[in-house]
């Protein structure tokens, strides 16, 4: 079952940059900073109420989010759901057309396993599915 809009990710080309201008806009400043080297990124987390902003830049050439800074510049990136049982929500999509980029959840930032949908069959968007590890 999806649950709620887990976070909005946007990639940024520098993430100190990117921090300065979100801690003014929201006048709040990020609950954390991870880097995730599996997925080459390096990301900042703020919150309101419960929907997160996940800011990422890349660290290597080869990442997803260097190839989109190349092709679409700095934006929202991607949209994260969270779900209660990801390998449901997987199976389920799978079964539906849906074509998943990993078909074994992986581990993503914020203690979350996730799975990313091709954008090409959801209307252009890049969707997360994310599930939290936590207690
Ligand atoms: C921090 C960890 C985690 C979390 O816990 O929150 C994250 O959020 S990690 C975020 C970064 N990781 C990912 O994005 C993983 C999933 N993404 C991918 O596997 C790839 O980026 C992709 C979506 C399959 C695209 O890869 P690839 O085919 O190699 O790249 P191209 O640059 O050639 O793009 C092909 C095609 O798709 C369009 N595209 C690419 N990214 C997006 C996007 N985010 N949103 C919408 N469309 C996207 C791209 O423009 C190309 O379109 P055409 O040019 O029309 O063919
Ligand atoms: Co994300």
């Amino acid at each position: 079952m999806f649950t709620n809009v887990e976070h909005i990710g946007i990639a940024v080309k520098d993430l100190s940059v990117a921090d300065a201008l979100f801690s003014t806009l929201l006048n709040s400043t990020p609950y954390k900073h991870e880097e995730v080297a599996t997925e080459g990124v390096r990301t900042s987390f703020f919150k309101i109420n419960e929907t997160k902003i996940e800011l990422l830049e890349a660290t290597r050439d080869d990442s997803p989010i260097a190839r989109f800074l190349e092709k679409k510049g700095e934006g929202i990136h991607h949209l994260a759901f969270e779900v209660d049982d990801i390998r449901a929500e997987m199976a389920r999509l799978k079964a539906e057309g849906f074509v998943l980029l990993n078909e074994e959840p992986k581990p993503g930032a914020d203690q979350k396993l996730v799975c990313f949908l091709h954008p090409k069959n959801t209307h252009g968007v890049l969707i997360e599915l994310c599930q939290s590890i936590r207690e």
